[in-house]
């Protein structure tokens, strides 16, 4: 086992999300059995006692990849030397909410939160912020960093796009391990865009496999799209769970890299690509090598796909113009 453990940095850790993930992290799904990880927790105040409670389970689950784990409600000394951010800790909709609804609420956490990336995280950050709305969130913190690369900023879809692999999978009766280039496009909200047609099953084109228009526009993308309101509806709560296992998922191959075929959705400051405006954090198809992130280029976008990616992007734009008028950018 190597001896410097990396530092992984978990906002809102005594939430419902955190009860998920920070046990994930430290059992070495996040890095592997091989790394030590060092877990700094941040809460609110009021918060505080209720994580000193899951600090206590962690401790008696003895897991030998958990190097220690340091609490506290200042981000300037939690994310101390942070080589992972995972900013989860913001309110989650309720019932009949759009998850936009929550950028007054939330989007006030991530100034603060990114101007403490900046000055005392370590120079290899990586930020993934799972609060929602996730993208503009992102775009908050990035702007309030003006020392970190942008590139170092990103936001989940990666639920949005296990979810469109684990319907594919029902609808065809395929093994999930069948089906590769997966992405999702734009915005973590009813917006965004599950797509079919450059996605593969077995080797083959996932809409042809599928050859059903009317199921993969009326079924398939709505499903997807609406997935999380579903789950609200059931469960009362947002999803807590699959959240954090895809959070993993994304931090976990933005640091291992993406398999040789494949490619993941990951929603990332453009530049340009498919003319989604420079500097949205907006979902791409990505592939990631030693730690980088690249858009993958040249995938032919017919009239429909740019149709669905052109209303993703423009609600994009509309956040963030919305947080620019709160000052928040
Ligand atoms: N991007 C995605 O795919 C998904 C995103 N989410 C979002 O993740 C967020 C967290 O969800 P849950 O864990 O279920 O919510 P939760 O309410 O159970 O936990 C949130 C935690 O964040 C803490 N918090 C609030 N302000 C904070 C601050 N300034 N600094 C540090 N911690 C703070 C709260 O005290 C609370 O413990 C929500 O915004 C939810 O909508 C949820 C599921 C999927
Ligand atoms: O829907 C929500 O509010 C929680 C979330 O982001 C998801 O489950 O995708």
């Amino acid at each position: 086992m190597s001896t410097t453990p990396v530092k992984v940095a978990v906002t809102g850790a005594a939430g419902q999300i955190g009860y998920s993930l920070l046990f994930r992290i430290a059992s070495g799904a996040l890095f592997g059995k091989d790394t030590p990880v060092e877990l700094r927790l941040l809460e609110i105040t009021p918060a505080l006692k209720a994580l000193e409670g899951v600090v206590m389970e962690l401790d008696d689950c003895a897991f030998p990849t958990l190097a220690g784990v340091e609490i506290g409600d200042d981000p300037n000394v939690v994310f101390a030397g942070a080589n992972h951010a995972l900013l989860v800790g913001a309110r989650p909709r309720g019932p009949g909410m759009e998850r936009g609804d929550l950028l007054e609420a939330n989007g006030g956490i991530f100034a603060p939160q990114g101007k403490a990336l900046n000055e005392v995280a370590a120079d290899d950050i990586k930020v993934t912020v799972t609060g929602n709305p996730a993208n503009t969130n992102a775009l908050i913190a990035m702007s309030n960093a003006p020392d970190i690369p942008q590139e170092r900023f990103s936001a989940l879809t990666r639920l949005d796009h296990n979810r469109a692999i684990s319907q594919l999978s029902t609808k065809l009766d395929v093994p999930v391990t069948e089906i590769r280039k997966m992405t999702i496009w734009g915005n973590h909200s009813a917006t965004q865009y599950p797509d079919l047609f450059h996605a593969e099953v077995g080797g083959k084109n996932a809409a042809e496999a599928v050859g059903d228009q009317d199921w993969l526009e009326n079924t398939f993308i709505p499903t997807v799209a609406k997935r999380g309101a579903a789950i609200i509806e059931a469960r009362g709560a947002s999803s807590a769970a699959s959240a954090a296992s895809a959070t993993i998922d994304h931090a976990r191959d933005w640091t291992l890299g993406t398999p040789d075929g494949d490619w993941v959705s990951m929603a990332v400051p453009s530049d340009g690509s498919y003319d989604v405006p420079e500097g949205l954090i907006s979902s791409f198809p990505v592939t990631v090598k030693d730690g980088q992130w690249s858009i993958v280029q040249g995938l032919e976008i017919d009239d429909f796909s740019r149709g669905k990616i052109e209303a993703t992007v423009a609600e994009l734009a509309e956040e963030r113009e919305a947080v620019k008028g709160l000052g928040l950018i």
